[in-house]
C-alpha cells in the first residue's frame, strides 16, 4: 500500500461518554488503530474533538454546558485530561503526541497559515503524532470553526493530505437520520456533496456531539474542494484506519476518485475476467449480498472449489444459484481456513488484513431474481 498523508478526526462522542469521562474502550481502541496505521507507514495527523466532553463534570455540571463560558471552561479542563490519556496510552508505543490549538484566525491569516504548516511538517518529519484541537478557550463566538468536522477538513487542506478521516459514531452517510428513521438507507460512495444530500443530514446523535452529520457534509465538500478525499464512518479494532485506507470502511466514501475507481474495478470483473473458482455461502451472506449491499465475509462461506489466488475473479453461489461474481482478496487455500469463522475470533488470531473476502466495490451481482425464486 502507498504511503499517505492522513487527517483523522475523532469525534466527541467517540472518545467520551454521556457522563462526560473519557471511555477507556473507546480511547484505546483509537490508539491502537493509530498505532497499526503509522506501523504500515502512514503519517498521521490526529484532529481530536472531546475536551468539553470530558471536562464539563468535573466543573460540576450535570449535562454539556450551553453557554460560550461554560463550554470554554469546560475544554480547559478537559483538554488536558484528553492530551493526559494520549500521552500515557501512546508511550508504551514509543510515540509522542504534541497538543496543537487553533482558532479560525490561524487560516485566515497568512504568516500564522505558513507558521502552522512549517510547525505540523517538522513535527511528522520528527515522527511526532500532531493531536490539534479548536482553542476553544481564546475563540470568540465569531471565530469559532463551529465544530471540529471544519476544523479537520481545513488542516487536511493545510497539510496537503492524500484523504480525511471523519471517524463517528454512525456508519456514513444516510438518505435520512437513521436514529429517528430506522428504514433510511446508506450511501456508500459519492462523487460530491449536493443540496439534496445536505438535506438528508440532521443535528448530533449524542448528547456530547456538535454539529451532527450536516457539519460533516459541509466539512467534506471544503475538504473536496482543497483536492482532499473524504471518507465518513466507524470502525472496530487495531486495523479500521488501514481498512478505511483499503476501501473497506464501514462509511461513506466522498471523492471523484472513489467513484471512478469502483466503477473501473466493476467493469473489470463483470467484462473482462475469466473466472478462477467458486464460493458457496449459506442463507445470511445471500441475503447480505443481494438485499443489503454488503461485502461477503468469511462467516458466511462454506465452500471452496477451484485453486485461484488474490485478485482473481470467483463466481458465488448460494440457494438461489449463481448469484455474482467477484474478486477475491484471499486465495482459495487461506479461504479454506478462513470460512465459517467470525471476525472476533479472526481479530484474535490477528490472521487477517482485511475482513471481507469479496468487497462490495468488487462484486458484481448477476442473480436477476426477486425472492419467489428461493
Ligand atoms: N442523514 C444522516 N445520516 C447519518 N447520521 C445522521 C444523519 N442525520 C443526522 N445524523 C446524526 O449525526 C450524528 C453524528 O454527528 P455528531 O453527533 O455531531 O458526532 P461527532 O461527535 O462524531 O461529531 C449521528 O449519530 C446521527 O444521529
Ligand atoms: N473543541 C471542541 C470540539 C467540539 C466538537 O466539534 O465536537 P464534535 O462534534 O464531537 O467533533 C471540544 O474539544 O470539545
Amino acid at each position: 500500500m502507498d504511503k499517505k498523508r492522513i487527517v483523522v478526526k475523532i469525534g466527541s462522542s467517540s472518545l467520551t461518554n454521556a457522563k462526560g469521562e473519557i471511555d477507556k474502550a473507546k480511547f484505546n481502541d483509537h490508539i491502537e488503530a493509530i498505532v497499526a496505521a503509522r506501523e504500515a507507514g502512514h503519517e498521521l495527523i490526529l484532529v481530536s474533538s472531546g475536551a468539553v466532553a470530558a471536562g464539563f463534570t468535573k466543573l460540576g455540571y450535570p449535562v454539556r454546558p450551553v453557554t460560550l463560558k461554560g463550554k470554554q471552561a469546560a475544554a480547559a479542563v478537559g483538554q488536558s485530561l484528553l492530551i493526559q490519556s494520549y500521552m500515557k496510552e501512546l508511550e508504551p508505543y514509543g510515540i509522542f503526541p504534541a497538543q496543537i490549538l487553533l482558532t479560525r484566525n490561524d487560516f485566515s491569516k497568512k504568516d500564522r497559515y505558513r507558521n502552522a504548516y512549517s510547525t505540523i511538517s517538522e513535527l511528522l518529519s520528527r515522527g511526532v503524532l500532531p493531536i490539534i484541537n479548536e482553542n476553544d478557550t481564546v475563540s470568540v463566538e465569531e471565530l469559532t470553526f463551529g465544530d471540529n468536522d471544519m476544523l479537520s477538513a481545513l488542516v487536511s487542506g493545510l497539510m496537503h493530505a492524500d484523504q480525511l478521516i471523519i471517524l463517528t459514531d454512525i456508519n456514513g452517510l444516510y438518505d435520512s437520520n437513521p436514529r429517528v428513521n430506522p428504514s433510511a438507507k446508506r450511501l456508500d460512495i459519492l462523487d460530491d456533496i449536493t443540496e439534496e444530500m445536505l438535506s438528508f443530514a440532521s443535528g448530533a446523535g449524542s448528547s456530547v456531539g456538535t454539529g451532527g452529520m450536516k457539519s460533516k457534509l459541509i466539512a467534506a465538500k471544503t475538504a473536496l474542494s482543497l483536492g482532499v478525499k473524504v471518507f465518513i464512518g466507524r470502525g472496530q479494532g487495531r486495523i479500521k484506519i488501514l481498512q478505511i485506507l483499503q476501501g473497506d470502511g464501514d462509511g461513506t466514501y466522498i471523492g471523484k476518485q472513489f467513484l471512478t475507481s469502483v466503477k473501473n474495478q466493476k467493469q473489470w470483473i463483470s467484462l473482462h475476467s475469466s473466472v478462477s473458482g467458486k464460493l458457496f455461502v449459506d442463507e445470511g451472506a445471500e441475503t447480505a449480498l443481494l438485499t443489503k449491499g454488503s461485502s461477503l465475509l468469511p462467516a458466511g462461506i462454506f465452500g471452496v472449489d477451484g485453486v485461484f489466488e488474490k485478485g482473481d475473479v470467483v463466481e458465488v453461489f448460494g440457494r438461489r444459484g449463481l448469484l455474482g461474481r467477484g474478486e477475491v482478496l484471499y486465495s482459495a487455500d487461506e479461504i479454506r481456513k478462513l470460512m465459517g469463522k467470525r471476525r472476533e475470533e479472526l481479530e484474535r488470531e490477528r490472521v487477517f488484513f482485511t475482513n471481507e473476502v469479496i468487497h462490495r466495490n468488487q462484486w458484481v451481482q448477476l442473480y436477476e431474481g426477486g425472492d419467489k425464486d428461493v
